[in-house]
């Protein structure tokens, strides 16, 4: 039963209701409670009232319209290189597609918790379809303010069978538009390292596989004492992430303690290193943590495409940036052992990448 407006935040089960029952914060938030329940207060270190937030620097804004342009391939690199996160504009995927699938997102987490949780890791006929609520809640010992829709793309069909209705067309819709833009900033990214040609091998390990994420943080009691997504680097290749206008992500600056916001910018979409990319490069591209504050006024989605190796894949430092004689900082991986690290513990910042450490 859900409960009153009125009840304590504390008196009740609030991870009964928002984690195993799927109301999830969406939930939560619907009750309109007054004061955040303690299972989301964050220890002080990981409130960005906190932390040093800078606004005289910004990640870079790369325009893409002159399309093969060394210059612009050049920006992508030292980006990559630099601050592991800019944003793209004039990438070609159409403004429609991203409304769209904006708008598919609003509507799967409208819809009653019956319906969503259909999909939690429980309930789910597969695994490559989970609605869930914060990201590991059994691991964590304070929960993220944020709903998600995880859906790993293995088929047209899988996806017709499996996929929410409610967003499905969408979801893929996005997936093969920005398949051009992924592919010319992995070659350029990969021209930057003296790879020159992407062969079979290098695109399985590149972009073999694909999971996109549906983001949904609601409006937030007391914001300042949670977070929409802790600290974390992502475990893919590249992330293509798709925002909306309200704000709130925060990228860690390189080799500081200095956090910068990213801006919405309309139309544009942000792009990010992960650390699969950071082992392949041996590190020379950066997969740099970032995370997502809550918001008192407003709703926030994002839509992140994760590009990752295959799970199958065994990943480590490429042979030919390893071709001068460079010592490989990273050992050999299985990509599905490393991803299962990550999903198995609370987010700790860049403490994944130690597993592939030598
Ligand atoms: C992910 C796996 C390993 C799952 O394989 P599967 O056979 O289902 O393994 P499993 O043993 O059932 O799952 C492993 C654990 O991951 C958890 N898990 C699986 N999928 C998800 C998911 N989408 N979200 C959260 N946890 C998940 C499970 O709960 C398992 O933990 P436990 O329940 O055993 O404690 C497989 O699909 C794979 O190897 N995929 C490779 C491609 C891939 O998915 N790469 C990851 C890109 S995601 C990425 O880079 C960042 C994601 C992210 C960041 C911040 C957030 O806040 C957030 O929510 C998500
Ligand atoms: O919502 C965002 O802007 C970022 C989310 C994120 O970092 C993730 O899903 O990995
Ligand atoms: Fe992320």
């Amino acid at each position: 039963m859900a409960p009153s407006l009125s009840t304590a935040s504390d008196s009740w089960d609030v991870i009964n209701f928002a984690v195993d029952q799927g109301h999830g914060v969406k939930g939560l938030a619907d009750l309109g409670l007054k004061t955040l329940p303690n299972q989301y207060i964050q220890p002080p270190e990981e409130q960005i009232t906190n932390s040093t937030v800078v606004d005289d620097d910004a990640i870079p804004v790369i325009d893409l319209s002159n399309w093969p342009d060394q210059k612009v391939m050049n920006a992508i690199c030292n980006a990559a290189e630099k601050w592991g996160f800019f944003q793209i504009v004039n990438h070609g995927v159409p403004m429609q597609v991203l409304e769209r699938v904006k708008e598919a997102t609003r509507r799967f987490f409208g819809q009653p918790a019956e319906e969503k949780n259909k999909h939690s890791k429980d309930n789910s006929p597969s695994n490559n379809v989970r609605y869930g609520t914060s990201f590991t809640p059994k691991a964590e010992k304070a929960l993220e303010w944020k709903d998600f829709l995880s859906l790993f793309y293995v088929s047209d069909d899988e996806a017709a069978a499996l996929w929410p209705s409610a967003c499905r067309n969408e979801a893929i819709e996005f997936m093969k538009e920005s398949e051009v833009v992924i592919r010319r900033l992995l070659e350029a990214l990969m021209k930057g390292l003296n790879v020159n040609e992407i062969d079979e091998a290098k695109e399985s390990i590149l972009m073999g596989s694909k999971r996109i994420n549906l983001n949904y943080y609601p409006k937030c009691p007391e914001p300042e004492l949670t977070v929409g997504v802790g600290r974390h680097s992502d475990v893919s290749t590249l992330t293509i992430l798709l925002q909306d206008d309200i704000g709130g992500l925060y990228v860690k600056k390189l080799n500081s303690n200095e956090w910068v916001h990213v801006p919405p910018i309309d139309g544009a979409i942000v792009i990010n290193v992960g650390d699969a990319l950071q082992i392949l490069s041996n590190g020379r591209y950066k997969s740099i943590e970032h995370r997502v504050i809550a918001n008192g006024s407003r709703n926030r989605i994002s839509v992140p495409i994760f590009v990752n190796p295959r799970p199958s894949d065994i990943i480590g430092p490429l042979p030919e940036v390893l071709q001068n004689g460079e010592k490989p900082i990273y050992k050999q991986i299985l990509y599905s052992d490393y991803v299962k690290h990550f999903f198995r513990k609370a987010h700790d910042g860049k403490e994944t990448v130690d597993f592939a450490k030598i």
